[in-house]
């Protein structure tokens, strides 16, 4: 028999397990050893030895390597093995960068693993779906990915979605208690729920009765192997450049090697020098770099409690313009705690902190009342509590929440009422709910005491469920919920609101004992309204700072809560979010709006209350339609769409659903609105610091072709020979350009604008720079040369190491200029400490080459003179000093 056809009993029985206590950690551990992870098989990854070789693969470096081959066999053996042994310590180079890139790829796709809830030794814990094993007692909820096949045990409400296997986008429901007969398709199973489809309203709990490659996914998964990794906009841009600037170098160099051969050099040493400047001045190395430096940011990204889930998004955060956020638990702390209740025109308030179940109520006076005496407040509160899913549990000898913080508010102002849940459920059971969501923004229970009377409570948004009741509790009396009854009760609403809190209504009706099974819609209409209550949920401290902050960036705040509109209002008042100029729009107004009218006049709203989920999507297309590049947080099910349609889609880390962070680019640890703008201070750096080492490695590599080219055009030897051009590149390009990709932001990046998506590799100047700053190198390290060289034209030898000498430094100096927009003097130079000791140890190492026995016959160099060391720094410092701060430089600014 299979798992579909058995009765739950049977299946328990069948895995061998106890659904009450779930599987012990033993058993787990064992049944591990037998069935394996519970994981997809991979596809094949690149070895180690296969990528390292991939280094070798570049034509020129091919082409390089067989000249030197010929050299080696024409008896050049020094320079043969110097240049192979460069060659090789490039590759491992550009090795390691592209191992930590992918390692770093590696472990952030680790972060974002997926979790399940299972039973195990009587507990639920949390742990990652890998690890659950046939026979595990799980639950889920709306918004999870089911984690493996489960047979459902009990269902509510439950709604999955199975287009990863069906194809089918409508969700189907399931029941635990359907048993299918025959063979029946996927789609047909109503008590199995199949991993890697989702739970899109509703909950319940199953048993696992298979993982890894056995499940109905794994039988599919090859037909769906790991999606590809994505490149970002400027890794496209910069690989397109590449291939220009590939073919310009090529250019150059033949123009180089063809005027050195009209001039009179031989063919082998043009050929040579030809190859090895070919080699030095494609930046292949480039994109490998990129990729590290956007990792490396990813990485301090997860230390500020962000995840990157896809790279690109690293770039289009430096870019946004627009950020629209959940207000509760991402702006505010999300500890509610209620302080004040209303009911038939009666206010009482109640005090104590927290979650500590201690506290009186009041009326006016400072005596705290006599709760007895007040039934309808008794009654709003004893059903706060049973319609109610939190618990409060002790950790560490306190005690905390588990569940919905709204709930957690409306159970803790029950308790200090002294009732207590678990005396509540032996008078009352509950026989149906309706669970909550936030388009309905309510939430049922159907009850039945203990003579057989049967009621539906419900709880939800004040104004909503004053629509819904026909009816209003007055001193005991239920009244028509119309004229002053229901114009007092939406006072009441606005005014529990105004005090910036969150107000939940609790109503209720009597239902025949007959009519059990009731639809939601049935359940929840002419209601008898008892009450209100109201709870702080105070702002997150930082969230303020973060919104001037990203006002100062030029980018916008938008609240967007299904909260009450004067909830919200007062929130964002106090947020610093809703200022003179901007104004607050309700779900029911933008409903009405079609995207582009809503176009027309979203520039002036900064806050949309009692939205619901749909609307979001609609948000993000009008920013998205005015030009803005737009962030929009979300953790629900229905926030998925807008966070896909987003520029980049932010999930909460803890309040989020899988889907919603399946769905996003960037994860929110802490769900926290300053982490976002944490995110995006970064995102900006980053691409700055990818902006100030293509600007570095470009301009080196002009210097390099450009001193090589003016001293063929003028007649002159080489000025420098293929081992020390090769040298230049290796020493300059790696660890500064490295340690450039680490530097920290500018004073003013928070203070710019945000930039273009559009805006190319060159923009804002970098162009110009690249060139003139290349030119300077190039013109000074000729100039080096010629000094020596028209003095001594014997010493040929001397004057290329004087001119190699001039080549090294200028580029070393030039990095400190490349890590400010403005000039080198506009910031501390010494303020990035890597760049500071790759520069001492670049430059310790020229001094090696020029001074050290040994190393001088390899790189044809000599020791260089004292005196002319004046010469050599003087010349090198003109490209960085002459055009720093200079009209030219902050022209392009
Ligand atoms: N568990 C719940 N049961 C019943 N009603 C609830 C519950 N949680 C929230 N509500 C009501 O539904 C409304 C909408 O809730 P929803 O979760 O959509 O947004 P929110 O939490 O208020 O704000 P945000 O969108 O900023 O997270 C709330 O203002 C509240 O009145
Ligand atoms: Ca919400």
């Amino acid at each position: 028999m299979k798992f579909h056809e058995m009765n739950v009993k049977q299946v328990e029985k069948a895995l061998n397990t106890d659904f009450s206590s779930g599987l012990t950690m033993e058993e787990s551990a064992r049944r591990i050893s037998i069935h394996g992870y519970n994981e997809l098989a991979e596809g094949e990854k690149q070895s180690a030895l296969l990528l390292f070789l991939s280094q070798f693969k570049d034509f020129m470096v091919l082409v390089l390597l067989a000249a030197t081959l010929v050299s080696g066999l024409l008896g050049e053996y020094i320079d043969a093995i110097a240049i192979i042994a460069i060659v090789i310590l490039n590759g491992c180079l550009g090795f390691f960068q592209e191992r930590k890139a992918e390692k770093s790829l590696q472990a952030l796709k680790e972060l974002s693993a997926p979790q399940i809830i299972v039973l195990r030794e009587a507990k639920w814990m949390k742990i990652p779906s890998k690890e659950a094993v046939p026979g595990d007692v799980v639950k889920f909820s709306s918004g999870d990915r089911i984690g493996a096949d489960i047979r459902i045990i009990e269902s509510n409400s439950l709604e999955i979605e199975e287009s990863a296997l069906t194809g089918e986008s409508v969700p189907v429901s399931k029941d635990a208690d359907v048993l299918v007969a025959e063979s029946p398709g996927l789609g047909d199973m109503e008590n199995l729920a199949f991993m890697g489809t989702m739970v899109t309203r509703g909950s319940g709990t199953g048993t696992v009765v298979a993982t890894g490659m056995k499940t109905a996914m794994g039988q599919i998964a090859d037909l769906l192997q790991n999606a590809e990794a994505a490149e970002t906009p400027l890794q496209r841009r910069l690989a397109q450049l590449g291939k220009i600037l590939i073919t310009v170098a090529l250019m150059l160099t033949l123009l180089v090697v063809i005027i050195g051969l009209l001039q009179g050099h031989g063919l082998y040493e043009m050929v040579l020098a030809g190859v090895s400047l070919a080699v030095a001045a494609i930046p292949e190395g480039l994109p490998a770099i990129v990729t590290v430096a956007l990792s490396l940011g990813v990485q301090k990204m997860i230390k500020n409690n962000a995840i990157v889930r896809k790279l690109p998004a690293v770039e289009t955060l430096g870019c946004a313009s627009v950020i629209c956020s959940d207000k509760t638990g991402t702006m505010t702390q999300n500890k509610m705690t209620v302080t004040h209740l209303w009911s038939g025109g009666k206010t009482w308030t109640v005090d104590g902190t927290g979650y500590q179940p201690k506290g009186n109520f009041y009326a006016d006076s400072r005596e705290p009342i006599n709760l007895r005496k007040e039934k309808a407040l008794q009654q709003m509160l004893m059903f706060g509590m049973l319609c109610n899913h939190s618990e409060l549990v002790s950790k560490d000898r306190e005690l905390v929440l588990d569940g919905d913080p709204t709930e957690g508010a409306l159970l803790v102002s029950a308790m200090k009422a002294g009732y207590d849940r678990k005396k509540l459920l032996e008078e009352y059971e509950i026989i149906n709910e309706f669970p909550f969501d936030s388009t309905r923004k309510m939430m049922s229970v159907a009850i039945r005491d203990k003579h057989g009377k049967q009621f539906i409570v419900t709880k939800g948004a004040p104004d909503v469920l004053i629509g819904v009741s026909s009816t209003i509790l007055v001193n005991g009396k239920v009244q028509a919920m119309k004229g002053e009854a229901k114009a007092e009760a939406l006072k009441a609403v606005d005014n529990l609101a105004g005090k910036a809190l969150r107000t939940i209504a609790v109503a209720y009706k009597p239902i025949s004992s007959g009519s059990l099974i009731l639809t939601e819609r049935e359940a929840e209409k002419d209601l008898i309204f008892i009450g209100i209550q109201g709870m702080i949920d105070p702002p997150r401290p930082e969230v303020k700072d973060a919104v001037r902050e990203c006002r100062e960036a030029g980018i916008k705040t938008v609240m967007i809560t299904g909260d009450h509109v004067a909830t919200a209002k007062a929130i964002a008042k106090q947020l610093g979010i809703l200022e003179k100029n901007s104004t607050v729009m309700d779900g029911n107004k933008l409903s009405g709006l079609s995207v582009e009218e809503l176009e027309k006049v979203v520039e002036g709203v900064s806050v949309f209350a009692r939205v619901s989920p749909e609307h979001k999507l609609k948000i993000v297309k009008a920013y998205q339609n005015r030009g803005h590049v737009v962030a929009m947080t979300g953790d629900g099910v229905n926030d998925a769409p807008a966070i896909k349609a987003a520029d980049i889609g932010v999930a909460m880390g803890i309040a989020g659903t899988d889907v919603a962070k399946e769905a996003s680019a960037l994860v929110l640890l802490d769900d926290n609105f300053a982490t976002i703008k944490s995110a995006i201070k970064e995102g900006r750096n980053i691409y700055e610091n990818i902006r100030k080492f293509v600007r570095y490695l470009l301009a080196s590599n002009v210097g390099e072709i450009l001193v090589m080219l003016f001293a063929m055009i003028l007649g002159l030897p080489l000025p420098l020979v293929p081992i020390q051009i090769l040298w230049v590149n290796l020493v300059t390009d790696g660890l500064p350009a490295m340690a450039l990709g680490l530097d920290k932001p500018e004073e003013n990046v928070m203070r710019r604008k945000p930039r273009s998506p559009k805006e190319g590799v060159f923009a804002r100047g970098l162009g110009w720079k690249v060139i003139s700053r290349g030119f300077l190198i190039g013109i000074v390290t000729l100039a080096a040369f010629l000094a020596i060289y028209y003095r001594h034209p014997q010493e040929l030898h001397y004057a290329r190491t004087v001119a190699f000498a001039t080549l090294v430094l200028a580029q070393l100096i030039h990095v400190f200029d490349c890590r400010s927009e403005i000039s080198v003097l506009s910031r501390n130079p010494f303020g990035n400490q890597y760049l500071v000791w790759a520069v001492v140890s670049s430059a310790a190492l020229m001094v090696a080459v020029i001074y050290y026995p040994p190393l001088q016959p390899v790189f044809h160099t000599l020791p260089i003179k004292a005196r002319d060391w004046m010469l050599i720094v003087g010349l090198s410092a003109i490209p960085t000093f002459l055009l720093a701060g200079t009209f030219l430089a902050r022209k392009t600014k």
